[in-house]
């Protein structure tokens, strides 16, 4: 243990759905065991199942909040969650990987309130950004982009991802539309969150940025704190009002998959998707790939990713879907078909 007062860091990791955090996750927990120091992680998806829990090695402790959203209908299950944590394996660091949708000003409420009677500290917010989907939605505004605005402001560290996916100036856009959201966290471009050693460095043995003031704040005062962020000036934020609605639109299906599903008639289906289902992962089994193999599927924004699995204990076969007022009776609809198919 590095700290002298024995105090447990935490880290938030947010961003919009799809922008990388599961991926950025990996690489930190790499790291962490690289020095020798021991994280623990809590994981909480809207759907549910733990899917990004399968890109965790099993000897990582790890605590899942599944179907909800830190920032709301489970907040008191992260206090909980995080002091289990603690008490029973007395990691260095925990990492908290929020649900795309998570408001980040309730989880620092919450950490922070978790601060009252446990050894933490909160040391940094990572705001994963997804650099394209966060031009096309300044393009056109909404709820949405209001959402991705509220990550970056809060954060400490911004991470401009997927920068494979812009062009000419959009790279400078991106970062432009990220400073005048938030003037003070330092800003890293980056492809598939890789990070270089001083980043890490900075994260691991540093302070992680200077973390919204508030938020220390609040564990000295229970009774105000819960709506009493003194939010950056360079920030829209309404902490009164639009913190639960700023994700509300935000809806997941989960179905439980019962039989194999052909490889191409599944990628068709993941493609053809409409623009209001923003994500999907899951696991499927492809009856026509040689002996029956087992994926992770992942499609965020019309990309999709198919990695080989062989999970360890029983994971069933299941696929998650999260966007804004989509039709579930159609995605069931055409995910049975591709059960029932011949
Ligand atoms: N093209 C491109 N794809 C990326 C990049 N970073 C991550 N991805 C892909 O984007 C998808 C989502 O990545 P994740 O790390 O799972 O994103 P996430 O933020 O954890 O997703 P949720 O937990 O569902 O919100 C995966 O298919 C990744 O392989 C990048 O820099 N460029």
């Amino acid at each position: 243990m590095q700290n002298a007062k024995r105090t447990i860091d935490v880290h938030i990791l947010t961003g919009f759905l799809g922008s990388g955090k599961t991926t950025l996750l990996t690489r930190l927990l790499q790291h962490y065991e690289s020095q020798g120091r021991k994280a623990a992680v809590v994981m909480n998806e809207l759907g549910d199942v733990n899917l990004d829990g399968l890109a965790v090695e099993s000897d990582v402790p790890m605590a899942e909040l599944l179907g909800g959203c830190i920032c709301c209908s489970i907040r008191g299950d992260l206090s909980l969650e995080l002091k289990m944590l603690i008490d029973q394996h007395a990691p260095d660091v925990v990492i908290i990987e929020a649900t795309g949708a998570a408001n980040p000003f309730e989880m620092i409420d919450g950490v922070t309130e978790t601060s009252m009677y446990a050894p933490i500290e909160l040391k940094s917010i990572i705001a994963v950004v997804d650099g394209p989907e966060l031009l096309a939605r300044s393009r056109s505004g909404g709820q949405t982009f209001k959402l991705m605005k509220e990550q970056i402001c809060c954060a400490s560290q911004l991470l401009l991802n997927k920068v494979d996916r812009l062009e000419g100036d959009e790279r400078m856009q991106a970062e432009q539309l990220m400073r005048e959201t938030n003037g003070y966290a330092p800003i890293v471009a980056t492809v598939r969150c890789a990070v270089d050693e001083q980043w890490l460095d900075v994260i691991v043995n540093g302070d992680g940025g200077k973390v919204h003031a508030a938020a220390h704040e609040s564990g000295a005062d229970a009774e105000s704190h819960t709506h009493s962020h003194d939010c950056r000036p360079d920030c829209d934020h309404d902490h009164h009002h639009h913190v639960h609605e700023s994700h509300a639109h935000v809806m997941s299906l989960t179905h439980f998959l019962e039989r194999p599903v052909d490889s191409h008639a599944f990628e068709a289906f993941l493609r053809a998707l409409p623009d209001n289902v923003y994500r999907a992962k899951g696991v499927v089994t492809f009856r026509d790939s040689e002996t029956a193999s087992r994926f992770l599927f992942q499609y965020a924004y019309k990309e999709t990713d198919f990695i080989r699995i062989n999970p360890q204990g029983k994971v069933n076969d299941v696929a998650v879907f999260i966007g804004e007022h989509f039709s579930r009776e159609a995605v069931l609809r055409q995910l049975t078909a591709l059960e029932q198919a011949e």
